[in-house]
């Protein structure tokens, strides 16, 4: 089966599709882990995203869902250099693609893609499965809604409230698009785990008599999280607020800091990053925004910093016990060098 890649500057690329026939849209963004790679497409972090492979081999050893990050693919799309057959009982990516409605394309030079990325920034892409039309891809592409304009948290945060048991202490989770591990890595400590979807109201959130507040993942621009905003606004200050990945950047907003968009992103299981205690690690991400540190509270510190780029990747305020983290210490894919450091700390310090 033809599949083609259209990309906003003009580019398309013509290669083997695989999943099922149709046309999806969204910002083009690549990721340089080697493994995880069902991790990464069921992340709904990537709503409204065409996910590119870096290393050339995806799929090695099929679709195990005991992998995923969510039930389901939030990716919009696959790019990938080649697709594994995989001669196991579990079944292939391109079989599990076929099963679930969802496009891929395979055979085509994404060294090149990924060059064209980190020179022009993230570009806006379509995908065709069933066609080889580039003029018609490039033309999608370029009226393809630009990801800030779209209500992606909405379409994957839980409609409803749930609770996850435990005995340990109760902590209300802002669902923008929760990663299934960061949940385990609570629970795993203990916690009573009280998720709220992301328009819950402060009030809402403070009746189940929280000690803490926890902001997660999620896709899209941060900015669209207004209701996670005004809870950590509200409620800093009376329990400890921790977020990761775009709980940071909710956190930040909440205080008043700015947010930019990043030229490409940093995406992958080996970003390094520093400590200001002066230790590395090697941590998992998966943002396309970051906060902007001139903007910062005086009262924050920054605590981890990109080695790549010198971008924050953690701030804590003392004075309104926010620690949050712009990386995934809870890994899945990738390192576990900060799972421990950072969730029995930020656990240990609820009240
Ligand atoms: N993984 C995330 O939470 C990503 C946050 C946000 N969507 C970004 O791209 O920066």
């Amino acid at each position: 089966m033809k599949a083609v890649l259209g990309l906003e500057d003009g580019t398309s690329v013509v290669g083997d599709g695989f999943g099922v026939e149709g046309t999806c849209s969204g910002e083009l963004v690549f990721t340089t882990q080697m493994t995880g790679y069902m991790e990464a497409l069921t992340d709904p972090s990537y709503a409204g995203q065409v996910l590119m492979f870096t290393y050339p081999l995806i799929g090695n050893y099929g679709v195990d869902p005991q992998n995923f990050e969510s039930p389901k693919v939030h990716a919009q799309g696959c790019v990938a250099r080649e697709i594994a057959p995989v001669p196991v009982a579990r079944p292939s990516v391109a079989e599990y693609f076929e099963e679930n409605g969802l496009l891929g394309i395979s055979g085509v030079d994404t060294r090149s893609l990924t060059i064209k990325t980190r020179t022009l920034g993230t570009l806006r892409a379509s995908l065709i499965v069933g066609s080889d039309d580039g003029d018609e891809a490039v033309m999608r592409a370029r009226s393809a809604r630009p990801i800030s304009d779209i209500d992606l948290i909405g379409s994957v945060s839980s409609p409803e409230p749930y609770r996850i048991a435990g005995s340990g202490k109760r902590i209300a989770v802002i669902d923008l698009g929760v990663k299934r591990h960061i949940l385990e890595s609570l629970g795993r400590r203990g916690a009573d785990i009280h998720v709220f979807p992301h328009t819950a109201a402060p009030d809402e959130v403070m009746a189940a008599k929280p000690d803490a507040l926890f902001i997660t993942n999620g896709p899209g621009d941060p900015r669209r999280a207004t209701d996670a905003i005004r809870c950590v606004r509200d409620l800093a200050g009376e329990m400890p607020v921790i977020g990761i990945c775009m709980g940071i950047q909710v956190a930040a907003l909440a205080l008043g800091a700015g947010i930019y968009k990043m030229k490409f992103g940093h995406r992958g299981a080996n970003q390094p990053v520093r400590h200001r205690d002066g230790s590395i690690y090697i941590t998992t991400q998966n943002h396309g925004f970051a906060v902007d540190e001139e903007t910062l509270h005086e009262g924050c510190t920054v605590s981890y910093r990109n080695v790549n780029d010198g971008t924050i990747e953690g701030f804590e305020n003392r004075d309104l016990a926010i620690t949050c983290v712009q990386f995934h210490p809870e890994a899945h894919s990738g390192p576990r060098d900060t799972e421990m450091r950072f969730f029995d700390r930020v656990y240990r310090e609820i009240p």
